[in-house]
């Protein structure tokens, strides 16, 4: 008998297709209905392991690319990849010697998930403000950001932050993400430049 995930057709189309997780095809899916990546753009990609967003980053841009995560990702050709903690300012500090400023900050991320839904949907609104002060720090005028996070009691306060630093802001529920998962990402675009705010500089 399969695995839980090789028996998810999602997944068995990824990988059938290259890709490195099922992940791809939520990124696809937010290009597609978006089109937020252009074809000259640079482009951050937080939490990056194993690294299929970066895959179809590389696919839809020649611009440069930057994956981190905590975990080692397996070398990606025209893709940099650093090992690390995005909320550690010297991994923003070590990206920004690759490129600053960016056009795009995807970010992935979430906590390991322990199943309580109201704890992890604290732990990612977390690295959600953590992914946000690090675009702040990074995008350039007019840039996009696109988020992972949970619905959940602190959704609207992050949205509501989300929405004061650009001036378009949806929210988008992949048709990836798996039935009964609290799963939303949010797609901002058109960052406000605010480069003398206090701790983005
Ligand atoms: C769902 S996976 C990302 C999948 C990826 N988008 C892909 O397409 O392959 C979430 C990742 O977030 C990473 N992560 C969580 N917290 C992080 C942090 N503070 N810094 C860097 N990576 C982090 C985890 O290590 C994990 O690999």
């Amino acid at each position: 008998m399969g695995s839980q995930w090789s028996r998810d057709p999602t997944y068995t189309s990824a990988i059938g297709e290259g890709y490195r997780s099922r992940a791809s095809y939520k990124l696809l899916d937010i290009q597609a209905k978006f089109e937020i990546i252009r074809p000259t753009d640079s482009v951050v990609d937080l939490g990056s392991a194993p690294g299929s967003w970066l895959q179809v980053l590389r696919n839809l841009t020649e611009g440069v690319i930057v994956g981190v995560d905590l975990s080692p990702i397996a070398p990606l050709q025209g893709v940099t990849t650093i090992t690390g903690d995005f909320t550690n300012p010297l991994i923003l500090a070590q990206v920004k010697r690759i490129i600053d400023p960016v056009s795009i900050v995807t970010c992935d991320a979430s906590p390991k998930l322990s199943g309580k839904k109201s704890y992890d949907q604290a732990r990612i609104i977390d690295l959600n403000e953590e992914a946000l002060r690090f675009a702040k720090a990074i995008l350039k005028q007019g840039g996009n950001f696109i988020v992972k996070t949970f619905q959940g009691e602190l959704f609207n306060d992050f949205l509501a932050d989300v929405r004061a630093n650009f001036y378009s802001v949806r929210v988008y529920r992949t048709k990836a993400t798996r039935k009964g998962s609290t799963e939303t990402y949010i797609i901002a675009k058109n960052y406000i430049h605010a480069r003398n705010e206090p701790g983005t500089d």
